[in-house]
């Protein structure tokens, strides 16, 4: 559906300013009907990367194909064409302040020569998928910022695209209005069939909507897969990064406060670990006690819903000594359980 093949971008030197690598070697592959994450910090090149694919950049170096064409080598009323197959929402919502709402929707099909009983017919379907029937004759600056939003979703869908592409498209808006307009995006994916790709520096929005994520790290795609799988066995520093910002890594204050380097007499070993799938938790804990015989404790846990799966980290306070926590984490492993020692309590 998207295709990135052996990708590359440079932006030429400028007015004394040097060339930038803002892209390099990228090859991956976003298939039909997926809602796929593309993370990273600033200037990692996630805009460049978008741009790439509705054809407003051309790489410097390979191909990009949309649908089975290469948009990279693509110009003038073909580019256009196919332009209109791709969709796009921005941070900034990027409305016309002196169109209506309605008006702001019908501009795509204006473009696209559509007459005017068709234009009212789609616009009318679109404002009511998108559950803002009621705004019509709105202006934007009678909207809020998620009605706005809503407002380029129904416009970015006119033309019935393949592809929606979103450039942080909630980073502007409230937990809960960015809760609604997610939700809003899976069902036009569900419904609509429509492949979305979600540009985000924020790893809170690719666990709510995404299932496949892409982390893109000064130019290059240093981490790629299912969520669940990249949640739960983060490879890269600065994916680990993005994900302590969400799952918090953090533990309760009254735990945290607790732990000690060395061990303590009669004390306990704090090993956390990852844990993955509904139950997986209980049934972990349950074994690791009867094949060791230990009087496991259960100190904290945290179990949250991500790319549909369950996934967590428990934290476990084992009895024993050195050679207890040793065994524990060796049986961890054997049981492919990633698992870290935090360190001892009393
Ligand atoms: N038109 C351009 N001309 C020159 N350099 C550019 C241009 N667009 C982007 N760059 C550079 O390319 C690199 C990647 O930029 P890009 O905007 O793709 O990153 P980003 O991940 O989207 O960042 P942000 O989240 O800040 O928007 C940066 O170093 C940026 O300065």
């Amino acid at each position: 559906m998207v295709r990135f093949e052996n990708i590359s971008k440079t932006y030429p030197a400028y007015r004394g300013k040097a060339g930038v690598n803002a892209l390099q070697d990228i090859d991956f592959a976003i298939a039909r009907g997926s809602i796929t994450g593309v993370i990273g910090r600033s200037g990692a090149g996630k805009s460049s990367l978008v741009r790439l694919i509705n054809g407003l950049e051309k790489p410097t170096l390979g191909r990009v194909i949309v649908d089975g064409r290469d948009i990279s080598a693509l110009a003038g009323r073909e580019l256009r064409l196919a332009q209109r197959s791709i969709g796009m929402i921005f941070q900034h919502f990027n409305l016309l302040s002196s169109r209506t709402a309605a008006d702001n929707i019908a501009l795509p099909l204006e473009i696209a020569g559509w007459t005017k009983a068709d234009i009212k017919a789609r616009v009318a379907e679109l404002l009511a998928l998108v559950g803002i029937a009621d705004k019509h004759d709105r202006y934007p600056s009678e909207l809020s910022g998620g009605q706005k939003q809503r407002v380029g979703i129904a416009r970015a869908l006119a033309t019935r695209p393949s592809v929606l592409l979103s450039d942080e498209a909630t980073s502007a808006l409230d937990p809960q209005t960015t809760r609604a307009i997610l939700d809003l995006l899976a069902s036009i994916n569900r419904e609509l069939g429509v492949t979305i790709v979600l540009i985000t520096h924020e790893m809170s929005v690719v666990r709510q909507l995404a299932k496949e994520v892409v982390v893109l790290d000064a130019g290059r795609v240093v981490e790629s897969g299912h969520v669940a799988d990249i949640f739960t066995h983060p490879r890269h520093p600065i994916t680990q990064s993005f994900l302590a910002e969400v799952i918090g890594d953090s533990l309760p204050v009254s735990l945290a406060s607790r732990i000690v380097p060395e061990p303590v007499g009669g004390g306990q070993a704090v090993i956390r670990v990852q844990v993955r799938g509904a139950g997986a938790g209980d049934t972990l804990v349950a074994r690791l006690a009867r094949e060791l015989g230990l009087d496991v404790s259960l100190l904290s846990a945290r179990i949250d819903e991500i790319g549909g799966q369950h996934v967590g980290s428990l934290v476990l306070g084992i009895p024993g000594g050195e050679g207890a926590a040793t065994r524990t984490l060796a049986w961890l492993s054997q049981h492919q359980s990633p698992a870290e020692r935090l360190g001892h309590v009393a």
